[in-house]
């Protein structure tokens, strides 16, 4: 009897395969990077026929390290970079054009214009998002309006939208399902997030035909078999990453959160089964429903740049070959040396939502150096933490005891210290910083038995290492000053 459960974890940067067993440790894994296109300042894309192509070959890729097949598989789940929006030919399975990032801020003048009408307040009531560019309902908006002849053969279901779980369920059933997620669904601010199911206002608003949107399924069911390489495997999870990770997280009971550290970060809190309005810039998002069960809500602070700072600097600036060498080189002096960087490359995120924000490096004498832009580099993710997390404090009172992380910068120790350090609360990596694959895994695993509820899975998580707060209390307070102070500058700039 197949015994393992695997998942794509299909991100910003890269894309894996994991095959996890029944204890939701690691058996396999795969991984391939893919490129970032950046045509125009704002622009960021990726080639939707790269991502299939390199999801096709992590797949083998980790199934040959370790002598599997598909039928060692129970089942498949489905994790996914939110928000990234695409159209494609219903009858070839054809782009129409190359997938607009989540990150990309083209539509900000689309986003003006709905401002001026005043849709913010009606908009954010009924999808829990803020009127910004982050969103895909703009971003399809924008493809239909400048792809030529793609509204009206929208219009005419011959061509298809989805976000990127769309696009690989599409390609793993042979173009046999047409589906996506609550929680990927959640992200497009075309669906009420009570009713869950899209919103016919706001597809008129924004003028989307509904022939072309994907029918809204549960994070956890059996939603088809898999064609190709995968033949005959159940596919049975579908979850947002960030979603992924707060179940890989088994963070099931309300007021628990997770923090994932990646491109950008993510904050979620399980706010338990009613939508949470927030006043203090985050958004309410739908966590997982699993089968029929109650939607379980969420409360999300998001910051469009984390890791992806550690790549400008790798890539842009070449300060660094690799990513790993980021500690090394701020360990190299004791603190920042008075520099602050605000990485607001696609405006600011929660709580500020400042689409004219832009980054900055501030602080600077001829004192500095490499190793402190290194270290104010690391510092960003973890002030910006702590704004969001403040935020979520302020939105619910509750006051968080321990903030469970994971993603790929949590191997940087200097981080997690500096983070456990800057919030006052401590800090825990678990053993399996996989979280999202987990999370997606088992969502497939509980549509298929293999898992029989979510005690399994608290069961499954275990703690590798705690960052306890040493930092005294002024020494917090003034570095949080200066990063407010930094904040002011870099708002409003464009
Ligand atoms: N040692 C490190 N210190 C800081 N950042 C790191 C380190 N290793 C990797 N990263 C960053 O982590 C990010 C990759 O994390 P990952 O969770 O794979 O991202 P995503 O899912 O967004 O593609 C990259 O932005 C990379 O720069
Ligand atoms: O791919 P990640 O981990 O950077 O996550 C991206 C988010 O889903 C964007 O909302």
């Amino acid at each position: 009897m197949a015994k393992y459960v695997g998942a794509i974890d299909q991100g910003t940067t890269s894309s894996r395969f994991i095959v996890f067993d029944q204890a939701g440790s690691i058996v396999s894994v795969a991984q391939k990077e893919h490129q970032q296109i950046y045509r125009k300042p704002g622009y960021v894309e990726h080639d939707p026929i790269e991502i299939w192509r390199n999801t096709e070959s992590v797949i083998a890729e980790a199934l040959a390290r370790k002598g599997l097949g598909p039928r060692d598989l129970a089942a498949i789940g489905i994790t996914n970079q939110r928000e990234t929006t695409l159209i494609w030919d219903r009858h070839t399975g054809t782009p129409l054009h190359n997938a607009l990032v989540w990150q990309d801020t083209r539509v900000d003048s689309i986003v003006a214009e709905y401002a001026r009408d005043g849709g913010h307040d009606r908009l954010r009531s009924k999808t829990g998002l803020p009127l910004t560019s982050y969103f895909s309902g703009l971003k399809l908006r924008w493809l239909l309006d400048n792809v030529p002849g793609a509204r009206e053969r929208a219009a005419a279901g011959d061509v298809l939208f989805g976000t990127i779980d769309t696009w690989l369920v599409w390609n793993l059933t042979g173009g046999q399902c047409h589906i996506t997620d609550v929680t990927n669904a959640s992200r497009t601010q075309l669906m009420d997030i009570r009713t869950l199911r899209w919103d016919d206002d706001i597809l008129a608003l924004f003028d989307i035909p509904d022939a072309c949107l994907p029918t809204i399924v549960s994070s956890s069911d059996l939603y088809g078999e898999a064609v190709g390489l995968l033949a005959g495997v159940p596919i049975a999870g579908i979850l947002g990453d960030q979603q992924a990770a707060l179940v890989g997280q088994a963070c099931f009971e309300q007021g628990e959160v997770k923090n994932t550290y990646g491109t950008g970060c993510f904050m979620l809190m399980n706010t338990g089964e009613t939508p949470y309005a927030s006043k203090h810039g985050l958004l309410t998002t739908v966590g997982y429903r699993f089968g029929e069960a109650k939607t379980v809500y969420a409360l999300e602070g998001s910051i469009a740049i984390a890791g992806a700072l550690v790549q400008w600097l790798r890539d842009n600036l070449g300060l660094i070959e690799q990513s790993t060498d980021i500690e090394p080189l701020a360990r190299s002096v004791p603190d920042n040396g008075g520099v602050t960087i605000v990485p607001a490359f696609s405006g600011l995120y929660a709580p500020h939502w400042n689409a004219g924000a832009r980054g900055l490096i501030g602080g600077l004498t001829r004192f500095a150096n490499k190793g402190h832009i290194a270290r104010a580099a690391i510092e960003a993710t973890a002030f910006q933490t702590m704004e969001v997390l403040q935020a979520m404090t302020q939105d619910t009172g509750i006051a968080v005891k321990e903030l469970r992380t994971d993603g790929g910068m949590v191997v940087n120790e200097l981080l997690m210290q500096f983070q456990a350090d800057i919030l006052d609360v401590p800090v825990v990596r678990p053993k399996v910083i996989e979280t999202t694959a987990l999370g997606a895994a088992y969502a497939a695993g509980l549509a298929t038995g293999i898992w029989g509820g979510t005690d399994d899975l608290v069961g499954n998580w275990a703690a590798d290492k705690r960052w306890q707060p040493v930092m005294p209390e002024n020494e917090r307070r003034r570095l949080n000053a200066g990063w407010a102070k930094a904040v002011g500058r870099a708002v409003d700039w464009a």
